[in-house]
């Protein structure tokens, strides 16, 4: 059944008052900030972002499970910058002011690692961002999805461990908040795409543009008609940092409300890279969903944040990346 009604997130009771020597570190000149997941995809725009601002040191803790030392190289070196071979199923104890929690592979690592995670914020005070995802909605019954729906995931299905991970990371962030008054903060990110994607890892936008760079068919998984919604990278990042700096814990939807179809998307792809590459229907995994598409009011009113870059404009960006990447120059 669908529920939408109130928010669920705050509880009558407000939570326990943090101690008063967190904001102590609010008058020290620099904010050192750990970047969990720092060397993945979403993770190392993150670090550029961060590393922008001189007040920063930014320390990347990542175990190249999926991610690459490559995606911050301009970084290693660098005075304010520390990477860290670590995986967060491990308890890491470093000083920090802040810690964005990405690292995450479709795994159990969700829990482990949110704990360890949480475990650090509490032993020194730092405030906590968990990049959750869309999926907590799972095949949702409401559409667009707004933060107070519960969702509808199937808990035994093959995308589970992912989806089910993020719901109990969701829940432990929670529960820490309420029980030790630590600062939370939940994005729940909608599909996100662009330079620096893994080019093999299957997600959509990533396929369609490396076939149409390989001039190998657009792989569209039946029906074609389940729609999701696509936000460039850059707006990601702006929206996670607004959430880590605002006074809101979340969830917060952020993600690009411009919805398409499996099948606009392989046409928007063919038009723009190779009008001549075929668009070929395979078979889907089970569980799919089959509409996603954020209601980002919160974000708009809270966070005063809402995507700039459309999908046609963001498109060519990451083309170009994976021309460099794959050695498909524009005039083959
Ligand atoms: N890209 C999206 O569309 C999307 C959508 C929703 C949520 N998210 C979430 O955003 C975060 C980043 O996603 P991404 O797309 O950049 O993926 P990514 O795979 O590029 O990045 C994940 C990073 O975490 C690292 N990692 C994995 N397991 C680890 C472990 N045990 N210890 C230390 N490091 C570990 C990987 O090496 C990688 O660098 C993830 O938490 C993901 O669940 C992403
Ligand atoms: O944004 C999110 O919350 C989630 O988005 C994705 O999950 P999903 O939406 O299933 O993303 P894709 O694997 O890229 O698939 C999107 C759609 O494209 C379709 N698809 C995928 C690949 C392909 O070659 N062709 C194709 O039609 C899939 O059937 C699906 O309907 C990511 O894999 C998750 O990590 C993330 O948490």
């Amino acid at each position: 059944m669908a529920q939408s009604n109130g928010d669920h997130s705050s509880a009558a009771k407000p939570p326990p008052t943090p101690s008063p020597l967190r904001f102590s570190k609010f008058f020290q000149s620099n904010m050192r900030i750990l970047v969990t997941g720092g060397a993945g995809f979403i993770g190392s725009h993150l670090v550029d972002k961060l590393m922008e601002n001189e007040k920063n040191e930014v320390i990347v803790a990542d175990n190249y499970f999926t991610g690459s030392k490559d995606n911050l190289k301009k970084w290693i070196g660098h005075p304010r910058f520390e990477l860290i071979r670590h995986d967060v199923t491990e308890p890491l104890l470093v000083e920090v002011d802040q810690i964005y929690h990405l690292a995450c592979p479709a795994s159990p690592t969700n829990v482990i690692g949110t704990l360890n995670m949480l475990g650090l914020a509490k032993r020194v005070g730092a405030r906590i961002l968990l990049t959750s995802t869309s999926e907590v909605y799972g095949d949702p019954l409401i559409h667009p999805q707004e933060e107070s729906y519960w969702g509808n995931v199937n808990p035994i299905g093959v995308r589970s461990c992912y989806d089910e991970g993020k719901r109990v990371a969701e829940t432990l962030m929670f529960d820490y908040h309420r029980q030790h008054g630590i600062e939370i903060r939940i994005a729940r990110i909608f599909n996100t795409y662009g330079p620096r994607m893994n080019i093999d890892d299957g997600r959509v936008v990533s396929n369609f543009i490396a076939q149409a760079l390989r001039n190998e068919p657009l792989t569209v998984q039946a029906p074609g008609t389940q729609t999701r919604s696509f936000c460039y990278v850059s707006d990601m990042v702006d929206g996670l940092i607004k959430l880590m700096e605002g006074e809101n814990t979340g969830p917060i939807n952020i993600g690009n409300p411009g919805e398409f179809t499996m099948i606009e998307l392989a046409e928007n792809v063919k038009e723009l890279i190779n009008p001549k590459v075929e668009i070929k229907m395979v078979e889907n995994t089970p569980d799919d969903p089959r509409q996603r598409k954020p209601d980002i009011s919160k974000a708009r009113e809270l966070l005063k944040w809402e995507p700039k870059i459309k999908l046609k404009d963001g498109l060519p960006l990451m083309e170009e990346d994976f021309r460099l990447r794959l050695g498909v120059p524009r005039n083959n």
